[in-house]
Order: C-alpha cells, then structure tokens, then sequence
C-alpha cells in the first residue's frame, strides 16, 4: 500500500505548538513546585547558621540535567538555581 500523505506543516505547527503549549503548563507548575521546596530547605539551612548557598549540591543537579540534556541541560540547571536562590546572605 503507498505510504500516507505526510501531514501539511501547518497542522504539525498547530499539534505540535499545542503540545509545547501543555508541556509548558506542566514545566510551570513544576518550577513552582520546586521553588517551594528548595526555599523550605534553604529557611531550614540559614536558621541552623548555615549560607544559602551548596555548591557540592548544585554540582550533583547541574551534573544530572547535563548527562540527560547535555550543555544546554546545564544551562538551565544553572538559571533554575540561580533564579530560585534566595538573596545572598
Ligand atoms: O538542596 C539544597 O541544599 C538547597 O538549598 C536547594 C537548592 C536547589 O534549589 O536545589 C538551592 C540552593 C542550594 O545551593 C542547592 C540546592
């Protein structure tokens, strides 16, 4: 049988803009999700004396976004730490 005609673009524009557009969703609430738990950790850290701040921690993170997601995995690794650090203490 002959292969089936290949979708036209614009409807894998639109399938595919809706997917990226649930993806998003589910990252936002994600990140939020993970801003609530590191600030808890980071609250229980400083009350005890400690810095905001450990960086043998991030490293593991950073480590594991980049083996699943390469350089790009790090980068983003980096920007979620830096942007849900608290102010430097
Ligand atoms: O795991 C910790 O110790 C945290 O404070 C959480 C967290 C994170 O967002 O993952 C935030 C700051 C630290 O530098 C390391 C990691």
């Amino acid at each position: 049988a002959p292969a089936p005609p290949p979708p036209a673009p614009s409807d894998v524009i639109s399938q595919q803009r809706a997917r990226i557009d649930d993806l998003d969703r589910q990252i936002i609430d994600l990140l939020g999700q993970r801003k609530e738990a590191s600030e808890a950790v980071q609250r229980a850290r400083t009350s005890a004396g400690g810095g905001r701040v450990d960086p043998s921690r991030e490293q593991v993170i950073i480590d594991k976004y980049r083996a699943r997601l390469g350089d790009g995995g790090a980068q983003i690794a980096k920007a979620v730490l830096e942007a849900f650090r608290g102010p430097a203490s």
